[in-house]
């Protein structure tokens, strides 16, 4: 009986949206009446209802589902925590200055957002059809100063063209030295003035501050939750009786001083982020539950594909993707799958979420294989979650750091026997003969192959033999000093630094491209809006309208109250607006069920029902009703089904 909702009715207006973003307060500018901070924003009730049910069902979809260990470790952060994971030397953007007024910019985003407008400045010259992103594109260009760029679009040549798309499909490819070399190139100027840039210079995102009242302690506001996970591995992996493989997962705050911050929610300066840290055996990436997502399909860009200058995603399952080495191990394919499940079923529109492999520069030195979730939306394709292998990098520095033993000691089942050429050393002779020299002489055997202790061994036999040193330096050792003999050795544990999984999800960004994939207009009048929140992550879930106050108080009452039991969020609009407009702010909200009561509630105690999408309405006893409404908001029925139930207990009523 549901019948079929028309959601393209009408183009995406992104600032029909904004708009109405802000006059619901769903997030706003924060410090607004201060003038505000660029990447700073606060949410309201809507925003922070949509965001904290994200988290809920990220919680139930991994933690949950899959037995992580949660942890909630600090924001502030000791200096030689980042040093050591690198995040001092290299948690940097390349950022570029206007030669003229000193603005900044980041190099990156400056190529990209030129030859982007370049690129639709020419299809509008060919009269063709600009994508939603090039539109986006292009207003932001006519808005600005630079004469060059606001003069009539301009056509290009097939060749320039092509190695627009060419750069632009590898955008994230390139070093600060080959941003400046592409500004030169291709005569890239800042937009806003029509002035040359400088040459890029990294810069670091972290937010410094000091601990302490004498500033003795210097730190950091952590840019992600990650080193808040390996710094605690220790009691981690004894609270998981000291195995691999588990996951530990977070979700809190992180702080990026971004360049210049003009996207958003999609790029700001404080944000939550959910982290997952799977730590895994490096020589075992299998993943016990492998198979459940085996035929999960996706769409692919692997590098090869963008390294030759398209972005056209291929269609694969994960099995066939790891089988055939596209995705580098069965872990990572697991948890790309699922991160896809995730998205999709809060519903982003999995025709525009695609995965993308890092290029070989853009990953860092120590990964293995990395893949972002990219989500489309009216600024184009952005990265809202990061998966990537980081192999045993982490750990590995901060036990060298540290000294901490970050490692895993298996017992084996079988001990493993070998039999090894083994030196033993008279140190006490070796002390009066090589003096301050003994360490290098113990080291530089130490350090031998076993065919190397095997022929210093034979030349022993023959009554002396001569080392050489790392350094070059020579040193005679005789029978005395020396002895090697085969012993058998036998090993009962084994000792390994684990690798790491890392999906790293944003929820801002999330939560934004799917507010724009939830908005629409309906097909009559391109004034009423709707957000198509999926049931599970939809700020209020039943809103509760009552035809006048005063009389149907009790009803009211006893509505929200049964609802609140049930464990179902719902609102009372009890304005003196008419239904239809009460309904309509509350499309806007996302709210995917009403209840109506009125004069046949007081007579019969019956109910109206209506769903968002398609603005069906059903009527029912109120009882019959809230069991209904239950079932569709715990997801246990859809609306078809909710239909049949009604209809069954009309029909059944009529009979009576
Ligand atoms: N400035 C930001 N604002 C909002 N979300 C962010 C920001 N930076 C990162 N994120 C989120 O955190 C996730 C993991 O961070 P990661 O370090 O992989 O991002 P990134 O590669 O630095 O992003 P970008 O290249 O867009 O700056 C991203 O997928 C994104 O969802």
């Amino acid at each position: 009986m549901a019948t079929g909702v028309n959601k393209t009715a009408h183009a995406f207006d992104k600032t029909r949206l904004e708009g109405m973003l802000l006059r619901r307060f769903f997030y706003a500018p924060a410090f607004e009446i201060y003038r505000g901070v660029a990447g700073l924003y606060d949410y309201g009730p809507p925003g922070s209802s949509l965001q904290a049910n994200i988290i809920n069902e990220w919680r139930k979809h991994f933690i949950i589902e899959e037995g992580m260990l949660e942890i909630d470790s600090t924001i502030l952060t000791p200096a030689p925590v980042f040093e050591t994971s690198g995040h001092v030397a290299r948690f940097a953007d390349w950022m570029v200055k206007d030669t003229k007024t000193g603005d900044v910019l980041r190099a990156d985003h400056l190529v990209k957002n030129v030859l982007e407008a370049r690129l639709a400045g020419d299809k509008e010259a060919r009269g063709i059809a600009a994508e939603p992103k090039e539109e986006e594109a292009l207003k932001k260009q006519s808005k600005r100063k630079d004469k060059a760029a606001k003069a009539a679009p301009v056509k290009l040549s097939d060749e320039v063209a092509a190695e627009y798309e060419r750069i632009l499909a590898q955008i994230d490819n390139y070093s600060g030295p080959e941003l400046g070399q592409l500004c030169r190139d291709h005569k890239i100027v800042n937009p806003d003035t029509g002035n040359e840039v400088t040459e890029p210079q990294p810069f670091n995102l972290m937010f410094t501050t000091s601990i302490g009242p004498t500033g003795q302690h210097p730190g950091y506001l952590r840019p992600e939750t990650a080193q808040g996970h390996f710094v605690n591995f220790q009691r981690l992996l004894e609270f998981n009786n000291g195995r691999v493989p588990f996951a530990s997962a977070q979700i809190g705050r992180s702080f990026r001083n971004e360049i210049s911050p003009r996207a958003g929610l999609l790029r700001v300066r404080e944000f939550t982020m959910a982290e997952i840290e799977h730590f895994v055996d490096p020589d075992d990436k299998r993943h016990e539950r492998f198979n459940e997502v085996r035929d999960v399909e996706l769409n692919l860009l692997d590098r090869h594909t963008q390294a030759a200058g398209s972005s056209a995603p291929k269609r694969m399952t994960v099995g066939e993707a790891v089988g055939k080495g596209v995705i580098a191990n069965e872990t990572l394919g697991y948890f790309v799958a699922r991160i896809y499940l995730f998205l999709t079923k809060i519903g982003i529109n999995p025709k525009r979420l695609r995965f993308r492999q890092h290029m070989a520069n853009e990953m860092a030195h120590y990964a293995t294989d990395c893949w972002d979730a990219e989500i489309e939306n009216s600024t184009g394709w952005t990265e809202c979650v990061g998966c990537a292998d980081r192999a045993a990098y982490d750990l590995t520095v901060h036990a060298k750091r540290t000294g901490a033993p970050l490692v895993v000691r298996e017992a084996l089942k079988e001990p493993i026997v070998t039999e090894k050429e083994v030196p033993e050393f008279n140190k006490k002779l070796m002390g009066k003969t090589f003096g301050k020299d003994l360490p290098v002489v113990t080291q530089t055997v130490s350090t031998m192959s076993e065919e190397e202790l095997i022929k210093l061994k034979g030349q022993l036999a023959q009554g002396e033999a001569v080392i050489k040193s790392a350094d070059g330096r020579e040193f005679k050792l005789t029978p005395e000093i020396l002895t090697i003999e085969r012993q058998t050795l036998k090993q009962s544990i084994r000792e390994f630094t684990p690798n790491v999984i890392e999906p790293s999800f944003g929820l801002g960004r999330i939560l934004y491209t799917l507010l724009e994939h939830s908005f629409w207009s309906r097909e009559q009048d391109a004034d009423r809006s709707v957000l198509s929140l999926p049931v599970v992550v939809a700020p209020t879930k039943v809103l509760i309208v009552p035809l006048s106050t005063k009389k149907f108080d009790e009803l009211v009452q006893e509505v929200s109250s049964k609802l609140r039991k049930a464990g179902v969020f719902s609102r009372v609009d009890d304005s003196n607006q008419s239904i239809g407009r009460r309904y309509a702010r509350n499309d806007e909200l996302g709210t995917p069920f009403g209840v109506t009561l009125d004069f046949a509630s007081l007579q019969n105690r019956t109910m109206t029902l209506r769903e968002r999408d398609t603005t069906e309405q059903l009527i029912g006893g109120i009882d019959e009703v809230l069991a209904v409404v239950v079932d569709l908001c715990n997801g246990a029925i859809g609306w078809g089904e909710a239909c049949e139930r009604l209809e069954r207990y009309t029909g059944q009523q009529n009979v009576d």
